[in-house]
């Protein structure tokens, strides 16, 4: 295993500190001692500690002030990924991160740590236990996870240590946990129109739900262990709970914990993704009158009825990576947290 520093400078800036897991990894640096700059399009929160600088990533001029005298950057901003806007994604996610990368690079930021995807390698097919070393999805499933790859390359391949520039990236898979805007609401959502009755395939599936505040120590230590000859240089790592659990035990546990039903009936896989790949048919064609966002998409599909989880060994091997919440406690403390969601409040 690599060597941890900690900076004598923890001077950092967390580009999407606004959103769900920025603003959980803001809150873990300032408990760690960081000081903490947050560049983001929107100010999602107040604190007193923390410097804001809002603005657009895609524009170096917006990005230049919030790096001067910043030793590492925390790139976690992203558009949603329930979006199907490709220009966008493209606009953010690619060529937004090469300007975020040149502009680091003219600021002498040191290092660089990207929040990734695991959902890079997925197309939509089995994946167990799957390590870093598996390909690139060669058919995305979405512009989302098609930017998400792009991007990836872009900051792996400017690791450049000869000019004390390092960068990482962590895979995370299936973020939840307190303030989450997208999974449980969404769940609850659903349930709540009635539409949370069945499962889609065997409800065997195994799927990787990663707390937040384990993916904010992925992140973290990632940054502390990134240094010059150390084998975290320009390579990317998993961050996930270790503990994959059925897609529908999941969705299950939250779902009654909030005092809603557990879906009871199945449908078969291939059925459910057809008559998804039907509806977003119908919702293209009736576009140009009517805007629809189907919750039912071949994206969710795929990911509610496939295999996909992955190995964390090597953050295990060079960084010293072991989930800090455990899966049970992760459930108990979301639920705690959605009071507002709960059936009946
Ligand atoms: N939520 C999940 O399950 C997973 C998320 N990820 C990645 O984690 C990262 C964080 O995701 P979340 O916190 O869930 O999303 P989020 O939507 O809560 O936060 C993203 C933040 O980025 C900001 N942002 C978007 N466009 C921007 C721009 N042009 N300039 C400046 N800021 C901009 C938004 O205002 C928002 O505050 C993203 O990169 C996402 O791809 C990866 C795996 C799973
Ligand atoms: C079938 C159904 C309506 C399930 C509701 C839950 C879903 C909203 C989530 C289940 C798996 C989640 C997930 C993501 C978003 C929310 C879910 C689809 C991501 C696509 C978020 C961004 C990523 O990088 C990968 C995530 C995979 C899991």
């Amino acid at each position: 295993m690599a060597t941890r520093i900690r900076p004598a400078s923890k001077k950092c800036t967390v580009i999407g500190g606004s959103g769900f897991l920025g603003q959980h990894m803001v809150e873990r640096l300032l408990d760690k001692g960081y000081s903490v700059n947050v560049f983001d399009i929107r100010q999602g929160f107040e604190n007193d500690r923390v410097q804001f600088f809002i603005g657009d990533l895609c524009s170096k001029t917006d990005l230049l002030p919030a790096l001067q005298g910043v030793n590492v950057v925390f790139h976690c901003a992203s558009p949603a990924p329930s979006s199907n806007n490709k220009e966008l994604f493209y606009k953010v996610n690619y060529t937004g991160t090469r300007t975020v990368i040149q502009a680091c690079k003219e600021a002498g930021v040191q290092k660089m740590v990207l929040t990734s995807s695991a959902s890079v390698v997925f197309e939509g097919k089995d994946i167990e236990n799957g390590s870093e070393d598996l390909p690139y999805a060669q058919n995305p499933i979405d512009y989302y996870t098609e930017t998400k790859i792009l991007q990836e390359k872009e900051v792996l391949g400017s690791n450049d240590p000869a000019n004390n520039f390092l960068t990482v990236a962590i895979r995370p898979h299936g973020i939840f946990g307190p303030r989450d805007p997208q999974l449980v609401p969404i769940m609850v959502d659903t349930a709540k129109r009635g539409k949370m009755k069945v499962m889609i395939g065997n409800g065997k599936n195994l799927v990787d739900f990663t707390y937040v505040e384990n993916v904010v120590h992925g992140h973290i230590l990632a940054a502390e262990y990134l240094q010059k000859d150390s084998p975290l240089c320009g390579k990317a790592y998993h961050i996930t709970n270790d503990e994959p659990i059925p897609f529908w035990t999941f969705i299950s546990r939250v779902l009654v914990g909030l005092n809603y039903e557990a879906p009871k009936y199945k449908i078969p896989f291939w059925l459910a993704y057809y008559l998804a790949l039907f509806l977003s048919f119908l919702v293209f064609i009736l576009s140009p009158i009517v805007t629809i966002n189907p919750t039912f998409t071949p994206m969710r599909v795929a990911l509610a009825g496939t295999y996909h989880y992955y190995s964390c060994e090597r953050a295990k091997k060079d960084m010293g990576y072991k989930p800090v919440v455990s899966l049970d406690k992760a459930i108990e403390k979301t639920v705690q947290s959605y009071p507002h969601l709960r059936r009946g409040s």
